[in-house]
């Protein structure tokens, strides 16, 4: 438990840990004025039940006088009419603290998730390789939210109760040492016990809960991702028992932790009656005089009614740390993933006599004795047109990553005019190339934001954009055939428009930048003959001005390349 609350405070960055020590006063000041409140009916009962008390106490009496009392009923007035006041000021404060509570607890998961989102942004590409996006997503939405209002907010709920019941240990202990020290044994008996039976329980539902809600994500990701498919092989159904299954269990699992945690709130609540009672009546027993035991009862009875919803609460807290260590070990885990320092920004590496990778080994992750390549080198002389064809799974795509910097060689070098591409320059290396993937990503957004993709819309240069458009063949359509134009919107990933046309708008987003280097990875397949043709013709006028490294399966298109070489088979 205690590592567990060591690795909650880890989540917090310094100026957060600042703020929870601030909390953590505020809450104590809280108890205190929770405990003044209380205390403040002792005077009200001690005289309403004896009003000779005023005589026989020094500190009432001096309040008497002082006050210029004649009558003991006006004092007993003024007695309850503070008592009154003190009670609702320390309410109001617990409003307020409340409150900046809440904020905090809140804002927590706002900065849990986007740190989390800005830690998974900034890792390798090959770290996206080894995992489900869904899982990804899980963590950035639902687990974070789980581990905020399943863990963080009992838990700041539990210092305040603790606080709370503190203090009224402490109130009754300065009143009655043994009373206090039976009751709490008693509330830490029961708890202890309870926590006991259910910890192991909590911690395996808390794992199986994670493990559903990720299956959830992405039966739910893959089927309206998948749509298409989904659709012809008609197995909708089959993807909603795959969630069905997971999120019962994920709801189950929830609402068994729900009712562990507060279950135990009947058996305290009823010991905490019957204890009252016997209090009550040792108390009689002890002495016969109802007035006598009237502001013990008050104290007993008020400090009951703050301390054993406090004493539930705090378990609950304890609880919920059980139930959510999966999410919470999973949150340190990923916060805690090294993140590459991010590049300086530096002009374009362009090249001025060649792109060479030398050397190379490369191995995906998990396949290490199946290198794609082993001992390969290949030379790109700049400015000109390179074609690669292989068959199927040669590695022309894993060339193309290597070329792009994404992945990174085991062995060997990528190379640009002899400066070796590194941590250092790999932003100025991409700067230089316009990239058109085989499968082209289309943002829900225009077409003018889909060409200069990540452009802020105000910064857009719309010149750049037509002449982009133009040399893809796609500008005609756009203004011909799109009924707002440019500023169509192409539904998500471009479920508007054709292949071959959000094939185009992939390699208008290339050229918007007039890169100097262009690497297409089947970028021309959509297209038909005569598109591919005018495709090839505008990169063509191109020709000596930029370096074109081009992927393709059929060998007419690479007929414009300066030189093709052929991927035979993995080496
Ligand atoms: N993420 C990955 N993890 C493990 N192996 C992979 C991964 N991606 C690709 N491979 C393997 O690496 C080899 C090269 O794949 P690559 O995608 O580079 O081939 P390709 O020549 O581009 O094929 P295609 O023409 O079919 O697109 C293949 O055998 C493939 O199975």
């Amino acid at each position: 438990m205690i590592a567990d609350l060591r690795k909650i405070w880890t989540l917090f960055p310094p100026t957060e840990r600042r703020k929870a020590v601030g909390m953590l006063l505020l809450v104590m000041l809280m108890a205190l004025a929770d405990t003044v409140g209380v205390l403040s009916i002792m005077p009200f009962l001690s005289v309403l039940g004896r009003p000779a008390v005023i005589q026989e106490n020094a500190l009432l009496h001096a309040l008497y006088q002082q006050l210029g009392f004649h009558q003991p009923r006006g004092f007993i007035f003024a007695l309850g009419l503070a008592s009154i006041a003190l009670v609702v000021l320390s309410s109001a404060f617990k409003t307020v603290t409340l409150h900046v509570l809440n904020r905090f607890v809140h804002f927590q998961r706002h900065s849990l998730s986007a740190r989390l989102l800005s830690r998974y942004l900034h890792q390798p590409y090959e770290f996206f390789l080894a995992i489900n996006p869904s899982i990804l997503s899980r963590n950035v939405l639902s687990e974070v939210d789980q581990t905020v209002l399943g863990l963080i907010q009992p838990l700041s709920q539990l210092v305040a109760q603790g606080a709370i019941v503190l203090a009224m240990a402490v109130l009754i202990f300065v009143y009655d040492p043994l009373t206090a020290l039976v009751l709490v044994a008693v509330l830490g008996v029961l708890y202890g016990s309870i926590y006991g039976l259910v910890r192991k329980r909590l911690a395996r539902i808390g794992h199986e809960r994670q493990s559903a809600n990720g299956q959830r994500y992405q039966a739910c990701n893959e089927a309206l991702a998948g749509i298409k498919d989904v659709k012809i092989t008609h197995s909708a159904a089959a993807y909603q028992d795959k969630f069905n299954n997971a999120s019962r269990q994920y709801s189950r699992h929830m609402a068994t932790s729900e009712t562990l945690a507060q279950s135990p709130l009947y058996l305290v609540e009823a010991t905490g009656y019957s204890m009252l009672i016997v209090i009550a009546l040792s108390l009689l027993a002890k002495s016969n005089d109802v007035a006598h035991v009237l502001p013990a009862l008050g104290l007993y009875g008020f400090a009951a009614y703050r301390m054993l919803p406090a004493a539930q609460i705090m378990y609950r807290g304890f609880a919920k740390l059980r139930f959510t260590s999966a999410a919470l070990n999973t949150l340190h885990h990923d916060l805690s993933l090294p993140q590459e320092a991010p590049p300086p920004s530096a002009p374009p590496l362009v090249p001025k006599n060649e792109i060479r990778l030398q050397g190379i080994r490369y191995a995906y992750p998990g396949a290490d004795d199946k290198p794609v390549f082993n001992d390969f080198d290949l030379v790109i002389p700049a400015n000109t047109s390179v074609g690669i064809s292989g068959r199927s799974g040669a590695g022309k795509s894993t060339l193309m990553d290597l070329l792009l910097g994404l992945l990174r060689p085991e062995r060997g070098t990528l190379s640009v005019d002899g400066v070796t591409i590194d941590a250092s320059n790999i932003a100025a290396w991409q700067r230089a190339i316009g990239y058109v993937p085989q499968h082209i990503y289309l943002a829900d957004a225009s077409v003018v934001q889909n060409i200069a993709f990540g452009v802020e819309p105000a910064d857009i240069d719309m010149a750049a954009v037509e002449r982009a458009a133009r040399a893809a063949q796609i500008h005609d359509f756009i203004v011909g055939e799109l009924t707002q134009g440019y500023e169509t919107h192409v539904g998500d990933r471009g479920v508007r428009l054709s292949g071959g046309q959000c094939q185009r708008i992939g390699i208008a987003r290339a050229l918007y930048r007039n890169p100097p280097v262009l690497l297409f990875d089947e970028a021309t397949s959509a297209l038909d003959t005569d598109t591919e043709s005018a495709v090839a013709e505008a990169l063509g006028n191109l020709s000596g001005e930029i370096t074109v490294v081009a992927i393709a399966h059929k060998r007419s298109s690479l007929e414009r390349c300066e030189y093709v070489i052929k991927l035979e088979q993995r080496q």
